[in-house]
């Protein structure tokens, strides 16, 4: 059986991770320009100043797409670039560098897939209070509808924000990323909502202003299941699905919170200002959603906390690997035996994404899903000058032959993005962590090359995954 037609094959990027030019051609400064430069954040002081230079070789990398087949690429817009204090005065240049990367994607029939928020917010916003401060979630409204006039007769698939959990848990909580807060569950949960709400009326205001196109928002995703069949290992397992994964659907889907959640936080006095209004917003929005984008890399395996340990915070255990105690300590996450597992500990289990994805239409219906992202952080083997990432291949073959048995299964799957188009930065792992199709050599101009997956894609592309 061969994907359809209408399916997308595509690949991703984000602005800061690949950009470069940081401080060029009007741009302001975003959160990660800073935060990036304080010591000990990032892997080896790595940052994004240059990154891997799209800003100036988006032709290059793009064409490079175009060679693979890609189908559609997943970028998003640095909001500094456009607006450089996330309010206030316009970038016109800024706006010119996302014209032409749109145009040129268009020259060769791939389609632009764009995110408006993927963690790069204007400094300036972020020293006032950032995803708190109602300036924030209002100059987001008018940077969204600013894109919207300026690329929406060309850009048909937009997305607000990638991961929220990532931004703001790790932004108030973990202190590892912008504004670095460690243990503001108050804030972390508020930020939650004001994004969310922000989102809404981002929806609304598309809807209502008659945009062409359809609009989403991308959560990651990463199902929970008791690693055995302890009676305290499902509760764990449920309590988690609560706080990571219907906390966050939940209010976009749904347009409400999890009773479960709202409960536990008017409790333990973590409940976030939710007004009347705020609550018919999310409603009205709700069933406007044309989508929704999931990040998947790897399930939950958990056990309960019954030790009470807590959480050790360090830069190396906000890298994602199982084996950390939750967030709120109540469960915690373990390796279990026999299954495989990447070099940063992530587990490899395509099955888990079908269950999940089943678990997901069981909860909000057969609303279209893309996945946004998927993809193997590796250390990829050079053998005789040539990329031989085996590894990513046989990850990436794993998840698409089950993407397309939910596909037969009667699940609305509309496109699968990997993460990532090219090697770039990752946050917390530098360039040390590679996900892309094209390899860049960071000790040679940054050239690109392509990598036997590059020549793998192409060919499953070609042949709408006939073969997987
Ligand atoms: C933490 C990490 C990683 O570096 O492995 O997870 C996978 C992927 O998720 C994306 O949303 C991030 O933008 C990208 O940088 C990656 O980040």
């Amino acid at each position: 059986m061969k994907f359809s037609k209408d399916f997308l094959f595509g690949a991703a990027s984000a602005s800061y991770q690949v950009e470069g030019a940081w401080n060029e051609d009007g741009k302001g400064v975003s959160n990660w320009d800073v935060f990036s430069k304080i010591d000990g954040k990032t892997y080896q002081e790595t940052n994004g100043d240059v990154a891997v230079d799209h800003y100036h070789r988006y032709k290059e990398d793009i064409a490079l797409m175009a060679e693979m087949g890609l189908e559609s690429y997943r970028f998003s817009i640095s909001w500094t670039r456009i607006y450089p204090n996330g309010d206030g005065e316009l970038n016109q240049k800024g706006l010119d560098f996302y014209n032409n990367v749109i145009n040129e994607c268009l020259k060769y029939n791939i389609i632009p897939f764009v995110t408006l928020y993927h963690w790069d917010l204007p400094q300036e916003l972020e020293i006032n209070g950032g995803w708190t401060n109602e300036r924030t979630l209002k100059a987001f409204q008018q940077y969204a509808d600013t894109c919207f006039k300026a690329f929406g007769d060309r850009v048909k698939h937009w997305i607000t924000f990638n991961e929220t959990v990532i931004f703001s848990r790790h932004g108030y909580i973990f202190g590892a990323h912008p504004p670095g807060i460690l243990n503001d569950f108050k804030n972390y949960y508020q930020v939650l909502h004001n994004v969310f709400l922000t989102h809404a009326k981002v929806v609304l205001n598309f809807k209502d202003s008659g945009y062409q196109g359809d609009i989403g928002i991308t959560h990651v995703f990463s199902p929970a299941f008791p690693a055995d069949d302890k009676e305290s290992s499902k509760k764990a397992a449920e309590h988690a699905n609560m706080f990571d994964t219907f906390l966050y659907y939940d209010p976009i889907l749904k347009g409400t919170y999890p009773e479960y959640v709202l409960n536990q936080l008017k409790e333990k006095g973590y409940a976030f200002e939710l007004s009347q209004e705020d609550q018919e917003i999310l409603l009205k929005a709700a069933p406007l959603n044309d989508f929704i984008g999931i990040n998947y890399y790897q399930p939950m395996r958990v056990i309960a906390n019954d030790s009470n340990t807590s959480r050790e915070i360090t830069r190396e255990s906000s890298t994602g690997g199982a084996g950390a105690v939750s967030y709120d300590g109540v469960y915690q996450t373990v390796k279990v035996p026999d299954h495989s597992y990447t070099k940063w500990g992530w587990e490899i289990s395509p099955e888990a994404l079908l269950d999940g994805m089943h678990l997901l239409k069981n909860e909000y219906g057969n609303i279209p899903i893309y996945i946004t992202e998927n993809g193997l952080g590796d250390e990829d083997p050079i053998v005789e000058g040539e990329i031989k990432d085996a590894a990513r291949i046989d990850y990436i073959e794993k998840h698409l032959k089950f993407v397309k048995k939910g596909i037969s299964e009667g699940l609305n799957i509309k496109g699968y993005f990997a993460w990532s188009v090219i090697d770039l930065l990752s946050w917390l792992n530098g360039y040390k962590k590679q996900y892309g199709f094209i390899y860049v050599d960071h000790k040679d101009h940054l050239n690109r090359k392509k990598k036997d997956s590059f020549y793998w894609y192409q060919e499953v592309i070609a042949t709408r995954g006939e073969n997987l």
